[in-house]
């Protein structure tokens, strides 16, 4: 503490300054992501570049302030803090597929500014409203990070750095309108002010890193996806299905049932009502399959119009009682939505414990072959599987 009733200063630092740096390092890594990922940036990434440009443009008409115009210039400054900090929001609710309600976003800085203009020059409010306002909305941002954040590396990151800013933030509010004789005010190199200012300066640094993090975690999955899933029907793809049926089969102690499903006429439909109308009989069937079966069963693609399906735990009851379920939901949800019925023709087979994926294929096509024969719209089953 600075002796009796004397506001508390750090000589060496002068708050200008340091404002200056925020203000160049916001620039250069907003230039630094123009670059790297462009302006265009999906998602969250464009909102954290709207805050870094938020940020610079608001300490750089703070600092003008100083020198001219100051009820425009600091309006307009604590208006852009605000909506940077806004902006941070959108960032997180963006990387998180969170919906935020339109006006929480652009409210506080309108209000903020009206607000403002009203208490001029009266710094002791001024500078109370803006930072509880400010400290409120990256509070905000925070909770949003860290709430659920369980081992995600760039939620903590991002969501500590905003925490820490929002709490020091709050403090600078709490404290110039209780106790403004040791904290009077934002230009003042109190150590609240520049602890503040160094913070932000870190979190800005950590903020940039973490969301980066997150674009590339975003970027990653989205490879995955595009791996493994069949794009059309959401299912697995085939390469995708055949790894890890043959896992499931490779650590099955009770072995499991293998459905070997393909549309009938499907070549008819393509050729009289169009492939657009072809498509959607294939997504209609990925629907009802995941609709109708577990989360544990296996379901995949196999191509064209064919799809493979591993069932676990599935007793010779079950597996009727689903395949009848089958058959009438893809007729009765192709009726329903594309006015013509579609059926399938399947084979299935029991896969012991210890038989090869491309064996029980194999065994569960020739099934599916008898069942196209025997005249379509049914499942052939091996022994055992009924
Ligand atoms: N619309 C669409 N058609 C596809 C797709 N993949 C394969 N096909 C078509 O599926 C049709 C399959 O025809 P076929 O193998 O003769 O089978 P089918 O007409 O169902 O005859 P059966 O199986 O004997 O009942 C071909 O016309 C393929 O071009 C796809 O992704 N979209």
């Amino acid at each position: 503490m600075g002796g009796r009733g004397r506001p508390l200063c750090w000589p060496a630092m002068d708050v200008i300054t340091l404002l200056s740096a925020v203000l160049v390092n916001a620039l250069l890594m907003l230039l630094a992501l123009a670059v790297s990922v462009g302006i265009r940036a999906r998602g969250g990434l464009q909102a954290w570049q709207l805050m870094l440009l938020g940020q610079a443009l608001g300490f750089g008409l703070l600092i003008a302030a100083t020198q001219v115009w100051p009820l425009v210039m600091a309006t307009l400054g604590v208006m852009a803090l605000s909506g940077s900090a806004s902006a941070m929001v959108l960032t997180s609710a963006r990387f998180l597929s969170q919906p935020v309600p339109r006006r929480g976003l652009w409210l506080p800085p309108l209000l903020l500014g009206i607000v403002h203009v009203f208490l001029f020059p009266d710094l002791k409010q001024t500078t109370g409203v803006t930072n509880l306002t400010i400290s409120l909305q990256i509070g905000w941002a925070s909770w949003l990070l860290l709430n659920g954040a369980g081992r995600v590396r760039w939620r903590w990151l991002c969501g500590v750095a905003a925490l820490a800013n929002a709490v020091l933030t709050f403090a600078r509010g709490v404290l110039v309108l209780g106790w403004p004789e040791i904290y009077p005010r934002f230009l003042v190199p109190h150590p609240i002010n520049i602890s503040h200012l160094m913070l932000l300066n870190a979190s800005l640094v950590l903020g940039t890193m973490g969301f980066l993090l997150a674009h590339r975690d975003a970027a990653e999955q989205a490879l995955v996806r595009l791996a493994s899933l069949d794009t059309l029907t959401g299912l697995l793809n085939r390469r995708e299905w055949m790894q890890r049926a043959g896992r499931a089969l490779g650590t099955a102690s009770e072995g499991a049932v293998l459905l070997m499903l393909d549309l009938d006429h499907f070549k008819r439909i393509n050729d009289e009502r169009g492939h657009p109308v072809g498509d959607e009989v294939l997504k209609l069937a990925g629907e009802v399959l995941r609709g109708e079966l577990r989360a544990t069963d296996l379901i995949g693609r196999y191509g064209g119009e064919e799809f493979c399906l591993l069932l676990r735990h599935c007793d010779p009851e079950a597996f009727g009682r689903l395949d009848a379920r089958l058959h009438q939901a893809l007729r009765r949800r192709c009726e329903a939505s594309l006015g013509f019925a579609v059926d399938f023709s399947a084979g299935a087979v029991r896969v012991p414990p210890g038989e090869t994926l491309s064996s029980a294929i194999q065994r569960a096509d020739d099934q599916l072959y008898r069942a196209k024969h025997a005249g379509r719209a049914q499942t052939c089953c091996a022994p055992g599987v009924l």
